[in-house]
């Protein structure tokens, strides 16, 4: 860990333990990686942090009659490259390092897919599970209001994340629009499709898991249809993982949520927990054989993907989790202690910024669409996708190799280089 990080943790006393702290965790990912291509400690000092972070207070009429208070916020990583782009998440834990760093992972993801976005990221503290439908439309909206003069289809298109979906992006882009009295479907992404959303775009951060996923599996020798995967989250992306899986034949013996895991070695009705899933991604309280969370991911598999929230695979569980291959469709999921335990046990990781990109690359394909007023058919977007999926996921296991680094690591070079050069030319470093 470099020195500057050290002293940043150490002073931080109300920081969370210093391997789960995500922001200087990923600071120290870029700086080792600026370091390795060769480029100044200026060029680090500004891709350390976002270049702007801007942090809301949202009065909310809740349905009995008091107003509540919510707190949100958006972070921009870097804009050298074109405007940025990410998604806005509702949960109860989301923080102002959380956002932050989750903005600097969607640089690297659209670096390392040639998207012309740098990255950001919004959230907002707030429990959507316990608020109305009402409640949830009038914050969606608020938020805008509030972010409305840094965002836009040229500045920041935001798109859906954890507890977010089309419902929200279409509250959001109504609200945009009227601010700006104009109809601007390129503001936002992740859109119902009658609203100029893209054809393929729900199931995209899946599908993109899946193909990198089937590269990685050919990459040791080992074909997809003889893997048994477990995969940690049932939202949006865990459950188009687990279905996508099922159409191709491959056994998913374990799924879990928010209220704990289902294992079966000899793989689980996928079809009918789909049919049982809430809007939450919840299917587990319909059951009484629920594996406890703790216990969930060191169950017996070939492939792991955990689809839920940051700082999952610790150092407490990474030496008993049986996976070879762990391909992270969430955000942040591996601490670096449990990266190196996995690196020492030859766990080959198909990293997040990698991994989950599909979405951010379909959301391009969106604002394209949208900005074209041309709409393509879902085969021509997963065809494009899955070319692009394909390329970068050998690109990054061909610069590991190269440079003798971790996939993690040859993704933040890879991922970064577009911006160290960006700004080069632009003359800001
Ligand atoms: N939706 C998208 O297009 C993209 C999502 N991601 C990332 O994928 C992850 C999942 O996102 P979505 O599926 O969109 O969210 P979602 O809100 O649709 O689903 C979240 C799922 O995680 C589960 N969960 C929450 N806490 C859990 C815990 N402690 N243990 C096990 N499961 C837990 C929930 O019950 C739910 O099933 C996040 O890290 C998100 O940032 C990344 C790229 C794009
Ligand atoms: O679709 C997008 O623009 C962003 C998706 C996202 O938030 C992510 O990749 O984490």
């Amino acid at each position: 860990m470099s020195t500057k990080v050290s002293k940043r943790l150490a002073a931080g006393a109300s920081m969370p333990a210093a391997d789960e702290n995500v922001l200087a965790n990923t600071q120290e990912a870029v700086h080792t990686a600026l370091t390795r291509l060769g480029y100044s400690d200026t060029v680090y000092e500004l891709l350390k942090e976002p270049i702007r972070v801007l942090t809301v207070r949202i009065p909310v009429r809740m349905d009995d009659g008091h107003v509540e208070v919510f707190t949100g916020f958006r972070a921009q990583h870097n804009d050298a490259i074109g405007p940025t782009k990410g998604g806005i998440r509702f949960h109860p834990n989301v923080t102002l390092d959380e956002v932050k760093a989750l903005s600097i992972w969607m640089s690297i993801k659209c670096g390392i897919f040639n998207l012309p976005y740098g990255g950001a990221k919004g959230g907002i503290i707030c429990d959507p599970r316990k608020m109305s439908v009402h409640e949830q439309e009038r914050l969606a909206r608020g938020y805008v209001r509030a972010v409305s003069q840094i965002v836009g289809p040229t500045k920041d298109i935001p798109a859906p994340d954890v507890y977010t979906n089309p419902q929200i992006m279409a509250w959001m882009y109504d609200e945009y629009s009227r601010i700006r009295e104009y109809d601007s479907p390129g503001f936002i992404t992740g859109k119902p499709l009658v609203l100029g959303g893209s054809q393929g775009r729900e199931k995209a951060t899946a599908l993109g898991v899946c193909i990198a996923m089937r590269e990685a599996a050919a990459a040791r020798k080992r074909s997809l249809q003889d893997l048994r995967v477990l995969i940690q989250g049932f939202g949006n992306v865990g459950s188009n993982v687990a279905a996508i899986l099922h159409e191709m034949g491959v056994k998913v013996v374990g799924v879990s949520d928010a209220g704990g895991g289902l294992y079966d070695p000899e793989g689980l009705d996928i079809p009918s927990l789909l049919e049982q899933r809430d809007s939450f991604g919840m299917v587990t309280p319909n059951f009484s054989n629920v594996i406890p969370n703790e216990e969930f991911l060191v169950q017996p598999c070939d492939v792991l993907v955990p689809a839920a929230l940051e700082n999952q695979i610790t150092a407490d569980n990474a030496n008993d989790i049986q996976a070879s291959i762990i391909v992270e469709a969430a955000n942040g999921p591996t601490t670096p202690q449990a990266d190196e335990i996995l690196a020492g046990r030859n766990v080959l990781i198909v990293p997040d910024v990698l991994a989950n990109a599909g979405g951010v690359t379909v959301s391009y394909f969106e604002w394209v669409q949208n900005s074209q007023g041309w709409y393509w058919t879902e085969e021509e977007v997963n065809q494009r996708l899955e070319a692009m999926m394909v390329q970068s996921v050998h690109n990054i296991l061909r610069t590991a190799e190269r440079y003798h680094v971790s996939t993690r690591l040859a993704a933040y070079m890879v991922g970064i280089k577009p911006f160290a050069e960006a700004m080069r030319w632009r003359g800001w470093v």
